[in-house]
């Protein structure tokens, strides 16, 4: 055989060899990179300290707390529905534990936010009002028996008070930023005032870029009841606990 052929031949499976395994490198670091930022920075045994790097007051009992992920591109991996346990101290210093869900997905990379509203006699909420950037927050997680698979329902009904909007606002993001769900949703957000709406640009951005997909119905101050007894009762309960006096509600 001419040797100039063969020079050829084995220049080209040289160069083969070289493309082939240039492949299985980029493939191989695409996985491990992509399955390292699958995995997540929580642990549901273990209370594990996340750094405070930005404190934004939003009204004058409510604030967005950014927290730092270990690195920029780790993702906090808590499945959508769920919820993180919070450590702090209270005002006399002893342990408290609550639940809060952050208003950031996996999407967004390198931090996890939460929104808080701090009453003034709630323990945790010392905790969070005393807290200043730089200083750790202990998390738990994740937890929670919501467990959400795109497309699961036609439509989702969501009804919620106060601060009780983010578990309803991750589930909606999520929903919504997928392409491929066409799940709808439909929300009813209740609060005593105007002012008191948590989130209001955000979900305002959603009814504007998913107009048919996502509707939002805002209820202030006055609420008027109709329904079964016991119905009726549950109902005038769960108000009065969101705020809502006797005097802010009418019953047919
Ligand atoms: C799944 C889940 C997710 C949550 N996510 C968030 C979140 O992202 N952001 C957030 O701010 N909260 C969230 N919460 C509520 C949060 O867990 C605490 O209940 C809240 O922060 C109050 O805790 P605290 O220790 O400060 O108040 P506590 O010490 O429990 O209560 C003290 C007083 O504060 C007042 N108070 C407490 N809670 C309420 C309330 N809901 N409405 C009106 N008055 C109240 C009452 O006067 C009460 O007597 C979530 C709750 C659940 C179950």
């Amino acid at each position: 055989m001419d040797t100039e052929f063969l020079r050829t031949l084995d220049r080209q499976i040289l160069l083969g060899v070289f493309v082939a395994f240039v492949a299985v490198g980029a493939g191989a670091a695409y996985f491990l990179s992509s399955s390292k930022k699958r995995r997540g920075c929580l642990d549901p045994e273990n209370f594990k300290e996340f750094k405070l790097v930005k404190k934004q007051q939003l009204s004058h009992n409510v604030a967005k707390f950014i927290f730092e992920l270990p690195t920029s591109t780790s993702v906090l991996g808590l499945p959508i529905g769920q919820h993180i346990s919070c450590r702090g101290k209270d005002a006399q210093g002893e342990d408290v534990i609550k639940p809060y869900t952050p208003t950031t997905l996996d999407s967004d990379i390198g931090r996890f936010e939460l929104v808080i509203k701090m009453y003034p006699q709630g323990r945790m909420s010392h905790h969070f009002r005393e807290m200043r950037v730089g200083d750790h927050l202990a998390v738990k997680g994740p937890k929670g028996r919501f467990k959400y698979q795109p497309g699961q329902v036609r439509a989702y009904g969501m009804l919620a008070g106060g601060s009780g909007i983010t578990p309803m606002f991750q589930v909606a993001r999520a929903i919504l930023e997928n392409s491929t769900d066409k799940t709808k949703v439909h929300l009813i957000y209740a609060n005593v005032t105007y002012e008191d709406i948590l989130l209001r640009e955000e979900l305002e951005s959603l009814t504007a870029n998913y107009p048919e997909q996502f509707k939002i119905f805002y209820v202030l101050n006055q609420i008027l009841r109709c329904g079964p007894p016991p119905m009726n009762k549950a109902m005038a309960a769960n108000l009065e606990a969101l705020g809502y006096s006797p005097e802010m509600q009418f019953q047919f």
